[in-house]
C-alpha cells in the first residue's frame, strides 16, 4: 500500500517554501556564469538519449530538497510496491504491473501468489505469430488474399498508444500493409476510414480493455456491417476480426472468436497498455522484432527507475522539476515538443498519459487536496509550434515549462533539413533561456538606422524577458529502443508525481459522469417528444437540436 502523507505537511516542503522565495527570482543567465560546470552537473544520459536539465530555474540545493521531499512522501517504497505487483491501484482493488508486460529479464511478478510472466509471454508469443503471419501475408480473407490493410478500433488508451507509437516508428513501417484507426464515435471516422478499404484485404483488431467502451462498440458493430454487406456470411467474420481485451465474454458476445482474442489483464491500466495485447497493431505494421526492441528499451528505463537512487533517477529528476515549476512557481501547464514530425502525437498520447492518471482532486485519504495536481499537457511537434504558439511561451504572462525532444539522426537525411531543424530546437531553448534585454534591443536598432522616437516605440515589445525553463532531451536516433524508454521515462514521472501529490494515478473516477449522462441522454434523442428533465440550458440545447435534425 502507499503510505498517505500530505507532501505540504513535510519538513521538505517547508524547506522548498523558503527556498523558493530565495530562487523566485534567480535567473538561468547568472547561474551558468557562475558555474562553467552547470551543464555537466545537470545532464545526464541514458543509453543513447541525453537529457539535459541544465535550462531550469535550479540549483544543486534545489534539487536536493526536492529529493528530500521524494524521500519524505515515500517515493523509493512506491516504487517498490508498484514493481513488486502490489495493489497500488486500491480504488479498483489492481495491481499496476505495465512493466510486466516489458519483463524482458522474465523474472517472476506476483499478483496474488501467482506469477504473471508465464501468461505475459504466452500472450507476447501470439502476438509474434499472428503479426508475422498477418505481415508475410500468410493469413488470407475469406476469398483467400492477403491482408493489405489493418483497421485498430478502440479509444483511449485503446488508441492514442498504438497511433503514437505506429506513427513515431513509421519509418520501421512493412511496405504491404497500412495501418488505420477509428477511435471517435462520430460516424465521420469510421466512413472516411473504410471509404478507401477492401473487405477482402481489410483485418480489424478490435481493442478495448472492458469490450463495453460505447464508442468502441459502436465502430466495430458498423465496421462489421460494412464487412458482411460484401461478405454475406457470419462465419467469414472470423477471419477479419480479432479481437484485444481483458472481457473473453463480452468478445464472444460480439461476435468473435474468443480464439481470435488476445488477452491482457485488469492490472494493466488503459493508458499504460502499448505493451499489452493492444500492441498488436503496432507489432504488425513495424514487424514483431520491433515490437520487441520497443518493449526492451521499456524495459531498460524500468531497471534504472527501480534501481538508481532518487538523487540520479531520470524519471524521478524530472518529476521533481515538474512539481518544483507546479507547486511552487505556479506554472499550470507544461508543454511536450518534439522536433521530430514522426513523434507528431507524443503530446497528445501523454495528455492521456498524465491528465488522466493526475487530474484528482482528492488525496489517498479520501480528502480534498489544498494543492495543486496535475498539469495540463500540450504541445506540437516543432518547427510548426513555433508560427503557432510559441510568441505566449516566449512573451505570455504564463510560465509554461517545455520539454524538447529531437533526434541526432533523422530517418529522412534530405539535404540540410535536419540541420535546420536542429537548429530551430537548440536555438528556442536558449532564446526561451536568454531572453533579450532593453540594452541588447536598443544596440540592434542603433544599428538599424531608426529615428529616436520610433526606438522608444517599439522597445518594451522587443524585449524577452528570458528564464523560460526547459528541459532537452536528445536521442540519438527515434529507434523502437529508444521510444520504449523515453516513454517509460514519462510513464514514471508521472507516477512518481502521483506519489508525492499523494493521489491515485491509476484510476478514472473523473470520465464516468459524462458517460452516465450521455446514457440517460441518447434515449430522450429518439423521439421528438420536448425534453424538460435537465436544466433549463441543456433542456433548450437538446430541444434545439431536435428541431434542427
Ligand atoms: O479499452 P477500453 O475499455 O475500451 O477503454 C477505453 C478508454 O476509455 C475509458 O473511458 C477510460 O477513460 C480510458 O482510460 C480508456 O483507455
Amino acid at each position: 500500500m502507499l503510505k498517505t502523507q500530505n507532501p505540504t505537511k513535510t519538513a521538505a516542503w517547508a524547506d522548498l517554501d523558503a527556498h523558493f522565495q530565495d530562487m523566485k527570482s534567480a535567473q538561468m543567465k547568472d547561474l551558468f556564469a557562475k558555474d562553467p560546470e552547470r551543464f555537466k552537473k545537470f545532464s545526464t544520459k541514458f543509453e543513447d538519449i541525453l537529457l539535459d536539465y541544465s535550462k531550469n530555474i535550479i540549483t544543486e540545493d534545489t534539487l536536493a530538497k526536492l529529493t528530500q521531499l521524494a524521500k519524505e512522501t515515500g517515493v523509493e517504497d512506491a516504487i517498490q510496491s508498484m514493481f513488486a505487483g502490489e495493489k497500488i491501484n486500491q480504488t479498483e482493488g489492481r495491481s499496476v504491473l505495465h512493466i510486466a508486460l516489458r519483463n524482458q529479464s522474465n523474472t517472476p511478478i506476483m499478483v496474488d501468489g501467482a506469477d504473471v510472466m508465464p501468461a505475459v509471454n504466452e500472450v507476447l508469443a501470439k502476438v509474434e505469430t499472428f503479426s508475422n503471419r498477418v505481415s508475410s501475408g500468410a493469413w488470407k480473407g475469406y476469398t483467400g488474399k492477403s491482408i493489405t490493410d489493418i483497421v485498430n478500433i478502440g479509444i483511449g488508451g485503446s488508441d492514442l498508444g498504438p497511433l503514437m507509437v505506429t506513427e513515431a516508428l513509421k519509418a520501421y513501417k512493412k511496405d504491404n500493409l497500412n495501418v488505420h484507426f477509428i477511435s471517435n464515435v462520430d460516424g465521420t471516422h469510421v466512413a472516411e476510414v473504410l471509404k478507401p478499404l477492401n473487405p477482402e484485404t481489410t483485418l480489424f483488431l478490435v481493442a478495448s480493455k472492458t469490450f463495453t467502451t460505447q464508442e468502441t462498440m459502436t465502430n466495430a458493430n458498423s465496421a462489421k456491417d460494412w464487412f458482411l454487406k460484401v461478405a454475406q456470411e457470419e462465419g467469414h467474420v472470423a477471419k477479419h476480426f480479432v479481437a484485444l481485451s481483458t472481457n473473453a465474454k463480452g468478445v464472444a458476445a460480439f461476435g468473435i472468436d474468443t480464439d481470435n482474442m488476445f488477452e491482457f489483464w485488469d492490472w494493466v491500466g488503459g493508458r499504460y497498455s502499448l505493451w499489452s495485447a493492444i500492441g498488436l497493431s503496432i507489432a504488425c505494421a513495424i514487424g514483431y522484432d520491433n515490437y520487441k526492441a520497443l518493449l526492451e528499451g521499456a524495459h531498460a528505463m524500468d531497471q534504472h527507475f527501480a534501481t538508481t537512487d532518487l538523487e540520479n533517477n531520470i524519471p524521478v529528476i524530472l518529476a521533481l522539476i515538474g512539481i518544483w515549476y507546479n507547486n511552487f512557481f505556479g506554472a499550470e501547464s507544461e508543454a511536450i515538443l518534439p522536433y521530430d514530425q514522426y513523434m507528431h502525437r507524443f503530446a497528445a498520447y501523454f495528455q492521456q498519459g498524465n491528465m488522466e492518471s493526475n487530474g484528482k482532486c482528492v488525496d489517498r485519504a479520501g480528502k480534498p487536496v489544498d494543492y495543486q495536481t496535475g498539469p495540463i499537457i500540450w504541445g506540437e511537434p516543432g518547427t510548426n509550434g513555433q508560427h503557432a504558439f510559441y510568441q505566449l511561451i516566449h512573451q505570455g504572462t504564463k510560465m509554461i515549462p517545455c520539454d524538447f525532444i529531437a533526434p541526432a539522426i533523422s530517418h529522412n537525411q534530405i539535404s540540410d533539413h535536419h540541420p535546420k531543424l536542429l537548429a530551430n530546437f537548440f536555438a528556442q531553448t536558449e532564446a526561451l533561456m536568454t531572453g533579450k534585454t532593453e540594452e541588447q534591443v536598443r544596440a540592434e536598432f542603433a544599428t538599424a538606422g531608426k529615428s529616436a522616437e520610433e526606438v522608444e516605440d517599439l522597445v518594451p515589445f522587443k524585449i524577452f524577458e528570458g528564464n523560460r525553463p526547459t528541459n532537452s532531451i536528445l536521442a540519438k536516433q527515434i529507434t523502437p529502443r529508444t521510444l520504449g524508454a523515453l516513454i517509460a521515462m514519462y510513464e514514471h514521472k508521472i507516477f512518481v508525481q502521483g506519489v508525492i501529490w499523494n493521489i491515485f494515478s491509476f484510476d478514472q473516477w473523473g470520465v464516468e459522469l459524462g458517460k452516465q449522462l450521455a446514457n440517460q441522454i441518447l434515449p430522450e434523442l429518439n423521439n421528438d417528444e420536448e425534453v424538460a428533465s435537465h436544466d433549463s440550458s441543456t433542456n433548450g440545447l437538446i430541444n434545439a437540436y431536435k428541431a434542427m435534425r
